[in-house]
């Protein structure tokens, strides 16, 4: 057993939960339904939800005041198929009363260097290629065959934007915006498998959120079915920095000095956080635990938040008559792909009207350039693709904001991403437990990877799991899967069982609409 530092006393739980996100939450609750009470939450923020974050932004003319938009995640993604399976976090936006409107994705316009251009039909050629990457991606996997990158088979598919930024674009909107990576960068078989898993088995919907009292409103109701006001068990704004463990126990020491002392802990950290050393583990971690995390990709994804003024008469300068409601708008750069490329209109009917707000997304590369530089400069170089969309006499902003996922020491990213030619197995070394410390998170979820439906079923995973072995329950308390040495990358149907985190099949289509 780990012993505790001399100089102090560790408080003792049963269960200590490092991290108070969507995840770390969803394993407290499973927790607490199986009559474990003896748990304790830490995080370093001062609030339930992590990577589902909000903050204050512009002003409400009327009111004066600010309105509240969300840093992270936004779209509850897949709702519910007619056949029945609804996602999680769906039950929780509905229970919680979310306020959110429906993407509608024709609502789009699109624009190159000349202004207004209409190359939406490139979006039906990219879905045609599509169809022929998802069919050849069911036989990669149950021929047991080699993966490859996403643009191995939109290539093999006959779509080949390399020549033609407009379809540059297209694809950015199709592929990059989901995944925060493009095709070249990620596994044709796993990308078909999170989108099946969500899209086909809840629905195609995304639904966007615009409460005011923000998306982790539902985390946090959630965590205060089992919490009490003040509750000792959620230690907030606790900075931990190291975490002893064995097959007997952990101990995890803060950065303030204090210390707990578990039998069981459950680290729900972000890859990032893992990648960059924010914690010391002891023992080091192994060697095949280590590759599993510097093998799973983490994104990033930076949402550029502008308020403009009204014109004269009241409207927006990206409003057009009867294309007032449209929520997207598409630009395509003459020589950057990814260069700010889709904006969204906040101001939209059944957003928030009359707010002004209009956002502009970028991912990786463009995502880390922008992240390191000044505020001044980033919106500069988007006032000036909106001058060549929109035309020069577009108003200044009154406000600007992002924020700068790469660099938060919490987070280090937004989310997963699975690269080409990592086999499940490398993957199942994610989510392994080591001993009495076990992991969770988006990013060790094999289906809902990036997601925020992944986070909280990998939660409750785990939350059941030590219920179980707290009760003594063999059936449900079983080390996790793990593999010393990885061969090839090739993931067969055999090993497409729950031991390597496979929980759903992805061959369903309940959730499909043709
Ligand atoms: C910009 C962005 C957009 C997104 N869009 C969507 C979307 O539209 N839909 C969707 O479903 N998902 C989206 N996601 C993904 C979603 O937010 C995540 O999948 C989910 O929130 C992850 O939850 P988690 O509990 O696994 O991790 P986290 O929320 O990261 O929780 C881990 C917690 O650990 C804490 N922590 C980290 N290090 C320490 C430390 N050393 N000491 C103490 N505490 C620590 C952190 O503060 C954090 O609260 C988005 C994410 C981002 C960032």
């Amino acid at each position: 057993t780990p012993t505790p530092p001399k100089n102090g006393t560790c408080t003792k739980t049963k269960v200590v939960i490092l991290g108070a996100g969507m995840t770390g939450i969803a394993a407290a609750q499973a927790l607490y339904n199986a009559s474990v009470t003896d748990f304790i939450i830490v995080d370093v923020n001062d609030y339930i939800g992590g990577r589902v974050k909000h903050t204050t932004f512009g002003k409400n003319a009327s009111t004066s005041e600010p309105y509240v938009v969300e840093l992270g995640a936004n779209w509850v993604q897949g709702l519910v198929s007619p056949e029945g399976p609804e996602n999680p976090i769906w039950t929780l936006a509905k229970k919680w009363g979310l306020e959110n409107t429906y993407s509608n994705y024709s609502m789009i316009q699109t624009y190159d260097q000349h202004g207004a251009a209409d190359f939406a039909g490139l979006l039906d050629d990219y879905e045609t290629a599509y169809a022929t990457v998802e069919q050849d991606a069911g036989t990669i996997l149950t021929d047991n065959l080699q993966d490859r990158t996403m643009r191995t088979g939109l290539s093999i598919a006959d779509w080949k934007p390399k020549k033609n930024m407009q379809a540059q674009a297209a694809e950015w909107w199709e592929f990059d915006w989901e995944y925060s990576y493009s095709p070249d960068q990620s596994s044709q078989t796993f990308s078909i498998i999170n989108f099946n898993d969500t899209f086909y088995q809840f629905s195609d919907e995304n639904n966007f959120v615009i409460d005011q009292r923000g998306f982790n409103y539902m985390i946090e109701g959630e965590a205060y079915t089992f919490l009490t006001p003040n509750d000792t068990r959620l230690r907030l704004s606790t900075n931990v920095t190291s975490i002893t463990y064995s097959s007997y126990g952990v101990i995890i020491g803060m950065a303030d000095g204090s210390c707990i002392q578990a039998d069981y802990a459950v680290c729900t950290f972000s890859l990032g956080v893992l990648q960059n050393d924010v914690v010391t583990f002891d023992p080091v971690l192994p060697a095949w635990k280590q590759a599993s995390i510097e093998g799973m990709q983490m994104g990033t994804y930076t949402k550029i938040f502008f308020q403009f003024p009204p014109s004269a008469d009241g409207t927006f300068f990206w409003e057009h008559g009867d294309d007032a409601a449209t929520q997207f708008f598409l630009y395509a750069d003459p020589t950057e792909r990814g260069y700010y490329p889709v904006f969204q209109s906040l101001n939209a009917p059944d957003f928030i009207p009359g707010s002004g707000i209009f956002f502009v997304t970028v991912v990786y590369a463009q995502s880390y350039r922008a992240e390191q530089q000044s505020n001044d400069a980033t919106k500069a170089e988007v006032m000036e693709v909106l001058r060549t969309m929109f035309g020069s006499d577009i108003p200044d902003p009154i406000d600007f904001m992002y924020p700068r996922w790469s660099t938060e020491p919490w987070a280090y990213g937004s989310y997963s991403n699975w690269p080409p030619g990592l086999s499940l197995e490398t993957h199942q070394n994610l989510r392994a437990n080591l001993g009495r410390l076990w992991f969770a998170g988006e990013a060790t979820s094999v289906g809902y990877f990036g997601f925020l439906q992944g986070a909280y079923t990998e939660g409750q995973f785990v939350g059941n799991t030590i219920a179980g072995c707290l009760g003594n329950n063999k059936t449900i308390c079983k080390n996790e899967a793990s593999y010393s040495k990885i061969r090839g990358c090739t993931t067969s149907e055999r090993q497409l069982t729950a031991n390597n985190g496979w929980f759903v099949s992805s061959m369903q289509t309940f959730g499909f609409e043709e």
